[in-house]
């Protein structure tokens, strides 16, 4: 299952986002904003809703849409255990998920178009973990976010 959220600059593009999941037969679940004009939305709010679903298992992983991206991002990567890559090219995006194994996505609407946020994650849904090295070093930022130096 797959957490889809935004504020109002993203509800044009995670809609498109929705059909593009749907063809590649991927199941979604949206947490809001559900309202393009309520231009008085809160970001964190959404990012919050969608990153703790992912966090307790409620979905795997999930794609997040603000202006720039980076707000959502920032408030999805405060709940322990988020992994976000904030992305506006493909190189990024599926690195990301083979080196970093991150679990939320964001991009910026007001920031990459539709058809290459759609490109985005496409390689970021369909990259997968390369584990090894890169496992020992996610080991260490879950260290650091449990307060501890990164190095045993
Ligand atoms: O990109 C964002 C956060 O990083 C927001 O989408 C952006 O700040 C919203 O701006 P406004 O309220 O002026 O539409």
């Amino acid at each position: 299952m797959i957490a889809l959220a935004c504020d109002h600059t993203g509800v044009a593009l995670k809609q498109e986002l929705m059909k593009m999941l749907d063809e590649m037969g991927l199941a979604w679940k949206d947490y809001g904003n559900y309202d393009a004009n309520n231009r008085d939305d809160d970001y964190p709010v959404y990012g919050y809703k969608a990153a703790k679903a992912v966090a307790d298992g409620e979905c795997d992983r999930g794609i997040l849409i603000c202006g720039t991206g980076i707000g959502i991002g920032i408030a999805a990567g405060k709940v322990k255990g988020i992994r976000v890559c904030t992305c506006s090219d493909v190189y990024s995006a599926e690195l990301s998920k083979r080196h970093n194994n991150s679990n939320i996505l964001t991009m910026g609407a007001r920031v990459v178009g539709t058809e290459l946020a759609k490109m985005i994650a496409r390689h970021w849904l369909t990259a997968e973990f390369e584990g090894g090295r890169h496992q020992r070093r996610i080991d260490m930022i879950e260290r650091i976010e449990n307060g501890e130096a990164p190095e045993a």
